[in-house]
């Protein structure tokens, strides 16, 4: 990618959905921000920006591969400008105790140079907000939330020193609450004296955006930082407010009309997306696969394909795999939960490589392994950002790709509204 001028903030996100969740808030909070898929090659031409956010399908992998593509995207951001690096995580900080993120944190800290690193995946504005060290989504603990069914990482411990002390070679410590409010410089001071103490990595409560100004401040004078895009709030505001980035009004280019037939794809299996896909039913035609005969290898994809194409002309529809926490527990037993998940990707990649021969040119893909499995299908190298659909999920415009115009929206499993699907194709002309 020829970046025409040095960039301010490198982040790198361990999945795609995370990503635009990621860019859209950097955007909204005044950065230019555009993603890229991957370590962009360098004929990739995009416009001038502040950020740039690599997108990765590292969540879920083996940790020794999540590490050598950090550290080579991490490479690339620093070798644009980057004086930080944030390596973005989900805000339910999806993970297991073999990794992945405290193994990349490891390398690039170990890269960069970092004494302590802080982490948080706080975003308010999602419900997700950190106390003690124990992270919340909304009103629950996160070990009591639907993120316990996850179908790849199932979180069950809340506290996250535990959580990411089980996954890093570094001590992990605490900056709580009672720090956060009195001020950067306490931050500061906390973050030193736990340095002095050898500690690697400090989790640090947030429960407000205000709280995560404070973080930023802090962290923007560090090389890299951890967290979901409640930490990238943080240093965006502080970017603008000290002046290192002017403030930049979103472009709507970026969203402009594209026109052409629509599809939603739903892999996500969370609470969230299930009710999304329900009341979608009201309003479009929606084809649930089976994931068992995906997983035994029939070519549900190509059934799929014949139910879809002769209704696009009428208007969007909806494919989903998606199934409860107890449907999909009982096809992971059948079949193994790696295996079914991915196949069960893969057939929403053959699904979306179909939609788009046939014409499709707005699609909506919830699931951020799903979102990953057809973005890399259909070979888009990277995004602008558009208007936001839902908090975490903005309008996407494909960039560098041959099929010409196409406007996407990766929704995160567990953002969206109620309506999401409506609301995302109201948006995506
Ligand atoms: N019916 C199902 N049974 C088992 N696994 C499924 C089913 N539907 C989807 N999956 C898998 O579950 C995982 C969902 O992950 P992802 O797409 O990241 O969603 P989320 O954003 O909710 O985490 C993927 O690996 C997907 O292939
Ligand atoms: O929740 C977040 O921080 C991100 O939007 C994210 O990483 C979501 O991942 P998912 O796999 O799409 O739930």
């Amino acid at each position: 990618m020829t970046v025409a001028a040095k960039i301010s903030l490198g982040c790198i996100a361990d999945d795609y959905t995370g990503a635009s969740d990621l860019a859209n808030t950097l955007t909204r909070a005044g950065l230019r921000t555009v993603q890229t898929i991957g370590v962009p090659a360098d004929d990739l031409a995009l416009p001038e920006v502040d950020a740039v956010v690599v997108s990765l399908k590292s969540r879920s992998i083996e940790a020794g591969l999540a590490v050598s593509r950090s550290r080579a995207a991490d490479k690339w951001l620093r070798s644009r400008g980057a004086g930080h690096v944030l390596f973005k995580i989900c805000s339910t900080f999806d993970s297991t105790d073999a990794g992945n993120i405290g193994p990349v944190m490891d390398a690039l800290r170990a890269d960069c140079g970092e004494t302590a690193v802080l982490v948080t995946p706080a975003f308010p504005e999602t419900g997700r907000t950190v106390y003690q060290g124990n992270l919340f989504v909304g009103a629950v603990p996160l070990n009591e939330s639907p993120l316990k069914d996850h179908p790849l990482n199932p979180m069950h411990d809340s506290n996250l020193v535990r959580v990411l002390a089980r996954q890093s070679k570094a001590q992990i410590g605490l900056v709580d609450l009672a720090i956060v409010t009195r001020g950067a410089d306490a931050v500061r001071a906390r973050l030193a004296e736990l340095a002095g103490k050898g500690i690697g990595a400090a989790i640090i409560d947030a429960v407000f955006d205000r709280d995560l100004e404070t973080i930023g401040l802090v962290a923007a004078q560090h090389r890299l930082s951890v967290g979901a895009s409640g930490m990238g709030l943080g240093l965006a505001r502080a970017l603008v407010s000290t002046g290192k980035v002017k403030s930049t009004a979103a472009s709507s280019e970026a969203g402009a009309a594209v026109g052409g037939p629509a599809a939603c794809l739903a892999g996500s299996c969370s609470q969230a997306t299930l009710q999304q896909i329900a009341n979608a039913e009201r309003v479009m035609p929606v084809l649930h696969l089976d994931p068992d005969r995906i997983t035994t290898g029939e070519d549900e994809a190509q059934r799929a394909l014949a139910w879809a194409k002769p209704r696009l002309a009428d208007g969007p529809v909806l494919i989903a795999s998606s199934s409860t926490p107890d449907q999909v527990a009982a096809v992971q037993a059948r079949h193994g939960r790696d295996a079914a998940g991915h196949a069960i990707e893969q057939a929403m990649a053959d699904i979306a490589e179909g939609l788009v021969q046939a014409g499709v040119k707005r699609l909506v893909v919830a699931g951020g392994e799903t979102s990953g499995a057809v973005v890399d299908r259909l070979k888009i190298p990277g995004f602008l950002v558009g208007v936001e659909i839902a908090v975490g999920v903005p309008v996407l415009r494909a960039v560098g790709v041959e099929k010409g115009d196409m406007l996407l929206a990766l929704k995160s499993g567990n953002f969206g509204g109620p309506e999401f699907f409506s609301d995302a194709l109201g948006l995506m002309r």
